[in-house]
């Protein structure tokens, strides 16, 4: 039996991975969700878990102290995974104070909580694992050649990655100061069930379904390598268990795609697909595309080498992308009341704030 401490199991890739764990690991694993329930946290994410006996959840900030330290006091932490995080770029670009508190200042507190409970003498117990989920947005941009390997420099060019990036040197140094049993994985951009639709995907089909046009930054042609949640979630999940204490682990599905390529694919599928749901629209038309201002220092390409989970760990990706986008695309019609509870409210404030004017 493993206790693990999720922090911000109530976000996308968090609850995504909370349920795969517990579905998989069932009464081996208990665990421990820790989410301060930001616009972001979404406790109907979890409702398929929320009465399993070996599910807890904890309303609550990872950089309070004193209610981390009581959490580490109170159960047997095995593993913690740290998803907590101001995730969005747009956002830390209208104000980035609240990316440096949680991302930076939250994983210290996670760190010297473990490391209290966990170090014993000079050593640590065994069998412990502290795994930060970080991005391969800490590596920058790229051109049109190469791969982000684990070695690329560090180098990131947007607040909410330069805080992802402070945390990643913050979690390598407690392993080579205190010899603390951590990972680090970097992933490239999650798709999937349960993302806020302030991000790319979402944000089109939930657009689409309400008759609003699909921004698209610039001239829409920045690249992002795509995943699949569930891929994402796989390969944590081999890192926890085999991954070599002290090693940081790229993660991605060979999936680049330009963005205005995306916004193609979507409409095709839902075009495909929308006349059998009892959707009121029931056509996307291709003039939905609207291309707005760019993002301000919008990183221009991200592809990931994956090769080292591949070879070391044998982990590969298994969602073949257009498979994925449609069964994607199905679970957002199927949820509908899932989408309309989570942009009711402030969504729109946000939508508004950043959209009005550009489209
Ligand atoms: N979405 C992606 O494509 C992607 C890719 C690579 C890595 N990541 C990383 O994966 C992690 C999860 O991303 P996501 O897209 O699921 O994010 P998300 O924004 O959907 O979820 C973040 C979760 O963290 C919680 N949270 C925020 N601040 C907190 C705090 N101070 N204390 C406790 N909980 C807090 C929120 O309530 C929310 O439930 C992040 O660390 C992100 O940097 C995301
Ligand atoms: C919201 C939006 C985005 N875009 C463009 C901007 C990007 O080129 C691309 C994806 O944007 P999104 O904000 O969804 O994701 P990234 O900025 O690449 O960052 C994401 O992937 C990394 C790995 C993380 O670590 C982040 O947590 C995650 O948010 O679409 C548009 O053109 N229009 C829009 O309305």
């Amino acid at each position: 039996m493993k206790t693990y401490l999720i922090t911000g199991g109530a976000g996308f890739i968090g609850s995504n991975f909370t349920s795969y764990i517990l579905k998989k690991y069932d009464k081996n694993s208990m665990i421990i969700n820790l989410d301060k329930l930001t616009y972001a946290g979404n406790l109907n994410n979890l409702k398929s878990i929320e009465k399993h006996t070996n599910y807890k959840f904890i309303k609550g900030d990872i950089c309070d102290e004193t209610l981390v330290d009581s959490i580490f006091k109170n159960h047997t932490i095995d593993y913690v995974i740290n998803f907590a995080a101001e995730s969005h770029v747009d956002r830390s670009i209208m104000d980035s104070s609240i990316f440096t508190k949680t991302n930076v200042l939250g994983i210290q507190v996670l760190l010297d909580k473990a490391k209290k409970y966990w170090q014993s003498g000079e050593c640590f117990k065994p069998n412990k694992k502290f795994v930060q989920i970080s991005t391969d947005e800490v590596y920058g941009s790229l051109d049109r050649d190469g791969y982000f390997r684990e070695e690329t420099p560090l180098s990131p060019r947007n607040p909410y990655s330069a805080s992802k990036a402070a945390a990643d040197l913050i979690v390598n140094s407690y392993y080579h100061t205190h010899k603390m049993p951590i990972n680090i994985t970097r992933c490239s951009n999650n798709y999937g069930p349960y993302q806020f639709p302030e991000k790319f995907i979402p944000l089109i089909i939930n657009n689409c379904l309400n008759n609003r046009k699909m921004p698209l930054y610039g001239d829409g042609k920045n690249i992002r390598d795509w995943i699949h949640v569930e891929d994402h979630c796989r390969a944590i999940d081999v890192v926890l268990s085999h991954g070599k204490p002290g090693e940081t682990y790229n993660i991605g599905a060979h999936n680049e795609k330009e963005n205005i390529e995306i916004a193609k694919l979507i409409i095709k599928y839902l075009n495909e697909i929308l006349p059998n749901y009892n959707y009121s629209t029931k056509y996307i038309s291709p003039d939905s595309i609207e291309f707005v201002k760019d993002r301000k220092g919008h990183d221009k390409r991200y592809a990931i080498d994956s090769s080292k989970i591949k070879n070391q760990l044998n982990w590969h990706s298994e969602i073949d992308f257009n498979e994925g986008i449609i069964k994607t695309l199905k679970w957002y019609l199927e949820n509908e009341n899932w989408l309309k509870d989570i942009t009711s409210g402030e969504y729109m404030k946000y939508y508004n704030s950043m959209y009005n004017g550009r489209i």
